[in-house]
């Protein structure tokens, strides 16, 4: 938070009116007697009874089918650590207003007070009939992983951890635009990721994904390289060590590098040390609420620098939430089991491309900019970019039945897309 202003104003605008940003809304009438009789006793029981019969009753007689769990345990809250289930709830908050505000997606906050894995899971587990889906939120790294990958393998509905994937599908946008711009490929990039745990080794593995060279990843934790001289590291950062002898520390590893990605903490990254990095390097300095090094600082640390934090008070916004309420609207509109890599990798590269789109009107308006288009100051699609829910959840939803995830086919793409246009219009 940077001044005292912003904070009293955060504060006044969560607390004024109905407390925090999230209300739950009925979606039919209980005007009458008879509608009482409907929607309750006696008349309830019969959906309940169609459900007994067949479960997948339960996306067409309740809200199931549009309902996403965003769940907590508050051990990893942006970049303010583990403050705990409770004071982690301003956040998961935000996030169901983002679902709700840019994919029309009703989501409930749920902050569970268990930082043991089994416990943790085995809640989850237990409320996940309530939900399409499931958004887990700020799980520190390594628990994140194992929790992560025992609820997809239980469960039969698409269960994301945020954090890693989100992050990781908007960063490889930015990635790709960003060397573009810098006229470099992504195989010959040379890429620093400071940060080793749920953001970065999602991240990491994306990148690899879309065409960068192991031998050419760095990833530094808290104790410098992640290296495979290293003793102390788990297994996950194993997988991911490098073998250069010549790097220990970050400020050696961004020698002549090309991509500097933080998802670390606040103020790490010296003007010195990017001063070191090859011709237009491209920094991603995405700790929340504070980055790795301020736009100021970053902008004047050189004029060739291209550059992105997390934030929405800076231009190049590298943030989930250019990923997290679209990818869950195609995986619930196809009735996904699962959240597969095709899908990702299609919300990554959607992005990129509508980067390179003219910019509506009332985007310009919403930033009050003249105008915008695809450079330095423009890698990624800004957050309140209309077209994003139409373009990026048809991009999920083909890519879920292409891989053959989908429990529900999609008859007239163009009617789909107008669909989804009309949802942004009716939250805003
Ligand atoms: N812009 C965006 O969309 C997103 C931004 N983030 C931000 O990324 C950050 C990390 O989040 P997340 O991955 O969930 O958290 P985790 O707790 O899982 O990981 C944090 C990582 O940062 C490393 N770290 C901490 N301090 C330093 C340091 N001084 N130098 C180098 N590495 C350090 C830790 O090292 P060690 O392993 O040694 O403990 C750890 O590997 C947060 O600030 C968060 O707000 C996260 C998700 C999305
Ligand atoms: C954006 C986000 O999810 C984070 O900073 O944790
Ligand atoms: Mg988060």
């Amino acid at each position: 938070m940077q001044n005292k202003n912003m904070r009293e104003e955060a504060l006044r605008y969560h607390a004024e009116g109905q407390s925090g940003k999230i209300a739950v809304v009925p979606t039919k009438p209980l005007a009458s007697q008879h509608d009482f009789s409907l929607a309750y006793s006696p008349g309830v029981a019969e959906p309940c009874l169609e459900i007994v019969k067949n479960p997948l009753d339960a996306y067409k007689y309740t809200g199931k089918g549009n309902l996403v769990a965003v769940i907590t345990n508050g051990t990893a809250v942006l970049g303010l650590g583990n403050i705990g289930a409770l004071a982690g709830k301003p956040v998961m908050e935000g996030k169901s207003m983002l679902f709700k505000v840019f994919a029309d997606i009703d989501a409930f906050d749920i902050e569970v007070d268990a930082t043991d894995t089994d416990r943790f899971v085995e809640t989850v587990k237990a409320i996940a009939p309530t939900f399409g889906g499931i958004n887990l939120e700020d799980i520190k790294a390594p628990e994140c992983f194992e929790i992560e990958a025992r609820l997809r393998e239980e469960l039969d509905i698409p269960v994301m951890h945020d954090d890693q994937h989100g992050t990781a599908i908007i960063s490889g946008a930015a990635l790709l635009n960003g060397l573009e711009i810098a006229g470099k490929s992504i195989a010959d990039a040379r890429v620093v990721i400071n940060g080793a745990g749920a953001a970065a080794v999602s991240i990491a593995r994306l990148f690899l994904k879309l065409g960068l060279n192991c031998e050419n990843l760095v990833l530094c934790d808290s104790k410098g390289v992640v290296s495979t001289r290293r003793e102390d590291l788990n297994p996950v950062k194993e997988q991911l060590a490098t073998d250069r002898e010549d790097v220990d520390t970050l400020a050696d590893a961004l020698q002549g590098a090309d991509v500097f990605l933080g998802v670390s903490a606040p103020g790490i990254l010296t003007p010195e040390m990017v001063r070191t990095m090859a011709h237009d390097p491209l920094v991603l300095a995405l700790a929340n609420p504070t980055p790795e090094i301020t736009y100021e600082e970053a902008m004047a640390s050189r004029p060739d620098i291209i550059f992105a934090t997390g934030r929405s008070d800076y231009p190049n916004q590298v943030n989930n939430v250019l990923a997290f309420p679209y990818l869950f609207r195609g995986a619930l509109d196809v009735y996904a089991s699962t959240i597969n890599d095709e899908m990702k990798l299609a919300v990554t590269h959607a992005l990129a491309r509508l980067a390179k789109e003219p910019v509506p009107q009332e985007v310009l308006k919403t930033y009050g900019l003249k105008s915008l288009s695809f450079g330095r100051e423009y890698l990624i699609p800004k957050p309140s970019d209309p077209r994003l829910l139409a373009v990026v959840a048809t991009a999920v939803a083909r890519a879920a039945i292409e891989s053959g995830v989908a429990r529900r086919e999609i008859e007239d793409w163009d009617a789909y897309a107008a669909s989804l246009t009309r949802r942004v219009k009716n939250t805003k």
